[in-house]
């Protein structure tokens, strides 16, 4: 078996890790407290869940982690497995959540602790216990074996090599013997019982004591056959006496019988001849009765239109009567129904004359509203034309306002403007003319002014000799002209403005004569169109009453024929009143027919009465003949016996019958007696027989229960001899394993000491364990020095180990083998040797070594190296492997030669 690979979740000081794990010796080295143990932990609690733990499954959960996984790879026997188990923390308890077991091949699945850790110690054929016994060398846990008591060492021993198997079965063994015991006990004191039980019967002479018995038997039966035979005899005469007087006492009865029924026959035959006189009355009253019947059938006859009141005559009138309801029916229906539909049709008429009157009415009132509103067309009709007039007169007096103008209709606007423009034209010309006089003025001033002063108006200078002042002249007239010219623009600028208000007028009048021209346009239209609608409304009146006389005719009409329907509904309705009076008289005629059949029925029912009754008078007649007869044979047997009875006779038969009786009581008694004492001898022959059977009996039951003890005296010895065998085999077994054991410990001791105080070491049948001194001298091995102890030990367990691999067959189930710091108390020399035996117990076959240690040496001999490191900030731990474990082994050396 070996492990392949771990991985880790939160498991101790591991946060993540996978590690693969090969085969040959793994060396896991690092410092104190990196987790290294931890690792080692881990892959047993893999297998076995908590019964690996110390402790609880709280210290395997990561300090402050909620949860924690592990998962274990391993091989074994060519399947390959996976452990993988999960942890986590509910409130302060943490619990397995997850635990399964399944190997790749998915052949092999388990769920649950439980099925994982027996599936384990199944497969390894060790449980936790064991596995630390043998597989896993803990830390500190080097002197268990040696510290363990022979008896605790023999059972760990005993456990791994299954011997525990086979002293299971000799306990069972034993077990069975002491059962074979309690039931051979028990039978055979039921034996020993019986024994005395049929010797006690044996003494009693059962056989001599029913021979006596029996002849006396003999003797007994000879007495009550002789007394039997006496009875006998007096029975005979008792019972002759008794015939004699039993036939006197028949005749004697038989005789009060007939005379009684002698009595009772007279007395019916009285009764019944009183019952044919009263059947007699009634046939005579009921004959009384059918006449009077008759008489009524005679008169009723009458009544009805019938010849006779004969049943077929009767059926005859009946259906004819039915025929005449048939056809009275038949007219009734059709008269009513045409009743009926004359009925409807008159409130039809009636409805469609209302009709017609309502809508003549109805026109005659739209005809009116026409009317009105044809009136009220005609007021606005000559209100337009008032208006119109007036518009034509206005028209008239503005026409002849243009006779004097200047200019005609239409053209005063233009006339207007030319007269305007003629005005400014003056206007500026009257400006200009005033400008240029006011200038001309000025300078004649000017040089007026100067003149006076003796100077040129011209330029200054003094005018005694100017050229200047002849021009003062020209300027005087120029004023005179253009003062002239002023007046002339005035008077014209006066005329023309006058011009300008006639033209105004003129346009104003001219404005409203197209203003009137447009109104009168409007107006006409509004007339022509008031005409048209008077018009219409007139005309629509008259055809509105037209219409309405047209319907009031058509009504009246209507009217008329709904009278004539109502008057021919009336005549069918008194049709219908005659026909069901003809109906109830044949109704009527129906009621005496039944009359008279029900008293035809009656006369029957009463001719019938008088039958009967004559009938029955018949048979009482008869009867009463019968019983006469009757009554004549029994007089005369009454006779006959009278004469039959003999007095003397009885009187002799009485004697003998009651000493008969005495005799038979007394020979009864004697028998009675004789019977009880026989009854007595027979049922003590009857217990002597059964005793003897008992005893029969007795015998045989002790033959069967004397094989029965042979048997199981037979089967006790096989159940001993099977419980010593397991014994024998397991003290066998052991000492074999002994001597083994012994050897390779020896060997191995050896091998990892190899110490020349030492010669060897002893281990007893009883798993006592010495240590011989060269000298000879036993040593407890609790003696020893600490590093010795731990080498004795290593050996121990790796002998054991070795024991294991070889002494079972199959697959060895061989875990690796796993040591925890197995070189604390060695010397450097014996941790070589140390390596020695790793080596060599790989030479056994164990295929995987996990060795935690800190030693160069062991490290150096590793095929892998993993170095566990713990990070001292974070506090986790993590694994890394050697790539060439060699040259590890130099770096550690070198280091340590720091
Ligand atoms: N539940 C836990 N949570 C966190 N850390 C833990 C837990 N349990 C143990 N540890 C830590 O793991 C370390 C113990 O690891 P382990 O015993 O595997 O170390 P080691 O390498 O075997 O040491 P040594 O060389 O001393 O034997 C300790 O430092 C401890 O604090
Ligand atoms: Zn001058």
């Amino acid at each position: 078996m070996m492990f392949d690979r771990i991985r880790l979740r939160n498991f101790k000081p591991y946060a993540d890790t996978d590690l693969r794990l090969s085969d040959g010796v793994t060396v896991i080295h690092g410092l104190n407290g990196s987790g290294k143990s931890s690792l080692l932990e881990a892959c047993f609690f893999a297998l076995y869940g908590s019964k690996a733990l110390d402790g609880t499954l709280a210290d395997v959960v990561t300090n402050g982690a909620e949860e924690c996984e592990v998962e274990l790879w391993f091989t074994h026997d060519g399947r390959s497995y996976h452990v993988h188990r999960e942890l986590k923390r509910y409130g302060d308890q943490i619990q397995t959540t997850t635990c399964t077991l399944a190997s790749d091949d998915e052949e092999v699945v388990r769920d649950g602790a439980r099925e994982v850790r027996s599936f384990v110690a199944d497969l390894l054929r060790m449980d936790a216990e064991a596995f630390v016994n043998c597989a896993y060398v803990r830390q500190g846990e080097v002197n268990k074996l040696i510290n363990a008591t022979p008896t605790e060492r023999q059972d760990m021993i005993d456990d791994l090599l299954q011997l525990g198997k086979l002293e299971e079965y000799r306990e069972r063994a034993g077990d069975a013997r002491l059962g074979v015991e309690d039931v051979l006990s028990e039978r055979r004191g039921e034996l020993s019982g019986l024994d005395e039980q049929v010797a006690q019967k044996e003494e009693k002479d059962l056989h001599a004591t029913l021979n006596s018995l029996r002849s006396e038997l003999t003797q007994l039966d000879e007495k009550v056959e002789n007394y039997e035979a006496q009875q006998r005899k007096a029975e005979t005469s008792r019972d002759n006496a008794q015939e004699i007087l039993d036939t006197y006492e028949e005749r004697r009865d038989e005789l009060e019988t007939l005379e009684s029924e002698i009595d009772d026959l007279e007395a019916t035959i009285r009764e019944d001849e009183a019952e044919r006189e009263r059947l007699g009355d009634r046939v005579a009253e009921t004959r009384d009765r059918i006449e009077e019947l008759e008489a009524t059938l005679e008169s009723r006859l009458d009544a009805v239109e019938v010849a006779d009141a004969a049943p077929e005559t009767l059926t005859e009138r009946r259906d004819e009567l039915d025929d005449r309801e048939g056809e009275i029916r038949d007219s009734l229906r059709e008269t009513r129904s045409q009743a009926d539909a004359l009925a409807t049709q008159s409130e039809n008429l009636a409805e469609k004359a209302d009709e017609a009157e309502s809508r003549a009415s109805e026109k005659r009132e739209r005809a009116g509203n026409l009317d009105d509103d044809a009136e009220e067309a005609a007021e606005t009709l000559a209100e337009r034309e008032a208006s119109l007039a007036e518009l034509k007169t206005e028209r008239a007096e503005k026409v002849a306002a243009f006779e004097d103008a200047p200019v005609d209709v239409g053209d005063a606007e233009s006339y207007r403007e030319s007269v305007s423009a003629d005005l400014d034209e003056v206007q500026a010309a009257i400006n200009e003319t005033t400008a240029d006089l006011r200038t001309a003025e000025s300078r004649v001033e000017e040089a007026e002014r100067l003149l006076d002063e003796g100077k040129c108006p011209e330029c200054g200078q003094p005018v005694d000799d100017s050229p200047h002042v002849d021009t003062l002249d020209e300027d005087r007239e120029r004023v005179a002209e253009l003062e002239a010219e002023l007046s002339d623009l005035r008077e014209r600028e006066s005329s023309l403005s006058d011009d300008l208000d006639r033209a105004s007028d003129l346009v104003s009048i001219e404005n409203r004569l197209s203003q009137i021209d447009d109104t009168r346009e409007l107006v006409e239209d509004g007339i022509e169109e008031k005409e048209n609608e008077v018009a219409e409304k007139r005309d629509r009146a008259a055809e509105l009453r037209e219409e309405a006389t047209t319907l009031e005719t058509e009504a009246e009409e209507k009217r008329e024929a709904a009278e004539t329907q109502a008057e021919r509904a009336e005549d069918a309705r008194e049709d219908v009143a005659d026909l069901e009076a003809d109906l109830d008289d044949v109704d009527a005629a129906r009621e005496r027919l039944d009359a008279v059949e029900s008293t035809r029925e009656a006369i029957t029912d009463a001719e019938d009465d008088v039958d009967r009754l004559a009938e029955k008078r018949a048979v009482i007649a008869d009867r009463n003949d019968e019983r006469r007869e009757f009554l004549a044979t029994k007089r005369s047997r009454r006779d006959d016996l009278r004469e039959q009875v003999d007095d003397e006779e009885v009187e002799a038969a009485r004697e003998s019958l009651s000493k008969a009786e005495d005799y038979i009581e007394r020979v009864t008694d004697a028998l009675a007696d004789l019977r009880d004492r026989r009854d007595d001898l027979t049922s003590r022959i009857g217990g002597v027989e059964n005793e003897l059977d008992e005893l029969e009996a007795l015998r045989d039951r002790r033959d069967e229960l004397a094989a029965r003890v042979d048997e199981l005296a037979a089967l006790h010895e096989e159940t001993e001899e099977l419980e010593a065998m397991y014994g024998d085999l397991r003290a066998e077994l052991r000492r074999a394993n002994v001597e083994s054991l012994e050897r390779m410990l020896n060997e191995t001791f050896e091998l990892v000491y190899g110490n020349d105080a030492y010669s060897h070491i002893e281990l007893d049948g009883e798993y006592e364990l010495t240590v011989y001194q060269k000298d000879g001298e036993p040593l407890d091995p609790e003696q020893l020095s600490g590093g010795e102890r731990a080498l004795f030990n290593l050996s121990l367990r790796c002998a054991i180990y070795r024991l294991l691999a070889e002494g079972i067959e199959g697959a060895a189930p061989t875990p690796p083998l796993i040591l925890d710091e197995p070189t604390v108390f060695l010397d450097s020399g014996h941790v070589s040797r140390l390596a020695d035996l790793v080596d060599e117990m790989r030479g056994f076959g164990v295929r995987q070594i996990l060795i935690v240690s800190h030693d160069d040496e062991l490290v150096g001999a590793a095929d892998e190296l993993v170095r566990v490191e713990k990070n001292p900030t974070s506090n986790r731990s993590t694994v890394e492997r050697a790539a060439d474990p060699s040259l590890e082994a130099v770096e550690a050396e070198l280091n340590a030669d720091d």
